[in-house]
């Protein structure tokens, strides 16, 4: 159980890494550190092996704060231990990013689903979830459709909101074009980006500029960017579809009106969990949401915890959510 809760009060941006063993996920991890570094930032990470042992870890450099999952997934066999290291990385470092590199085995919609456990104690906004995929491992397992691996590695793809289509060094311009039209069937949604030792610029994949909460659609596009978005016409123009969104609730609402806003929940939302603040009960509850069922239970009112819910889902409009909850508040605005 975590005891001690973060009193610093901002939202840290959370980039998951996720790919087969050996895409290239470390190989894009210390592109984005020294990115992120060369801009004066601090960014930490965790890093889950399915071994005890961390082999990357000493590529990472000994000026990144990093936690360690080890001897096991984080999103099955050791998914407890992600909330507390998330935590305490946050207390020891307070991060301005932090990065989850899952192992080569990991289902992703799982590891969202550690990561809302972890908003309830600290601000937390999932940025992005990057998939690295090895073009030549893909185009093994597409051509012949079926085993454990090609399921996993659609799983990845699906589940993804940026795309590597990574090692494309080592196929042919045909054999190219055809994993495009595989990830584009797997994930219309995506945003693909065709490398090379995962080189592309931090800037065309990060989103930095967009403020959590604020639509995509919105956001202020780097010169940069903005370069590299016309040159790739690979990519979807519409950035508001979201694995997951975190929300922190500025007022306490009203339990009806929740009640009911919950039960119409688009079916792409599949969990949702959080902590909110009833005006009409005037009492603090954890709610949780899956398989379109609510449960809520009591908090202590001496729980230091900020108001906030975690939505995960596929592909859903992350601006929907967010209106629709500011209304709530701002019924009960107009309530007083
Ligand atoms: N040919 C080629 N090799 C690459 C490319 N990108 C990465 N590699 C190599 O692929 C190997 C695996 O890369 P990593 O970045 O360690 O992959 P990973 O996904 O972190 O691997 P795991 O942690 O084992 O899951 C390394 O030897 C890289 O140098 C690429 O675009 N082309």
């Amino acid at each position: 159980m975590i005891s001690e809760l973060t009193t610093n009060n901002k939202t840290i941006p959370v980039y998951i890494l996720s790919g087969f063993l050996g895409s290239g996920k470390t190989t894009l991890l210390v592109k984005l550190l020294a990115y992120w570094k060369s801009k004066g930032m601090t960014p930490a990470v965790v890093m889950n092996e399915l071994g005890e042992v961390n082999l990357d870890g000493e590529i990472i450099g000994k000026d990144v704060s990093m936690a360690e999952i080890l001897g096991g997934c984080i999103c099955c066999s050791v998914r407890g231990d992600l909330a507390p290291q998330l935590v305490e990385l946050v207390q020891i470092s307070s991060p301005d990013v932090i990065v989850i590199e899952a192992t080569g085995a990991a289902n992703p919609v799982e590891i969202l689903d550690g990561i809302a456990d972890t908003s309830l104690y600290v601000k937390l906004q999932i940025r992005e979830l990057i998939s690295v995929v090895d073009s030549i491992h893909l185009l093994d397992t597409y051509r012949k459709q079926k085993g454990k691996t090609f399921r996993l590695m659609q799983e990845q793809i699906r589940a993804a909101s940026q795309l590597l289509l990574n090692k494309i060094d080592l196929v042919t311009e045909e054999e190219r074009q055809e994993l495009v039209e595989c990830l584009r069937r797997w994930n219309p949604h995506a945003e693909i980006h065709l490398t090379n030792y995962c080189a592309t610029p931090p800037t065309a994949i990060l989103r930095e500029n967009e403020l959590p909460g604020v639509s995509a659609d919105h956001r202020s596009v780097s010169a940069e960017e903005e370069n590299h978005e016309s040159s790739e016409s690979n990519r979807t123009h519409s950035h508001d579809h979201v694995m997951a969104y975190t929300h922190y609730f500025s007022k306490p609402i009203n339990s009806v009106q929740f009640e009911s806003w919950l039960k119409q929940l688009p079916r792409d939302i599949y969990r949702a969990k959080g902590i909110v603040t009833f005006s009409d009960t005037n009492s603090r509850f954890l709610f949780q949401f899956a398989y379109r069922e609510a449960d809520f239970t009591k908090l202590r009112s001496s729980d230091r915890l900020e108001d906030v819910g975690v939505f995960i889902g596929e592909h859903f409009s992350k601006t929907e959510i967010e209106q629709s909850l500011r209304q709530l508040e701002t019924n009960e605005e107009t309530a007083e």
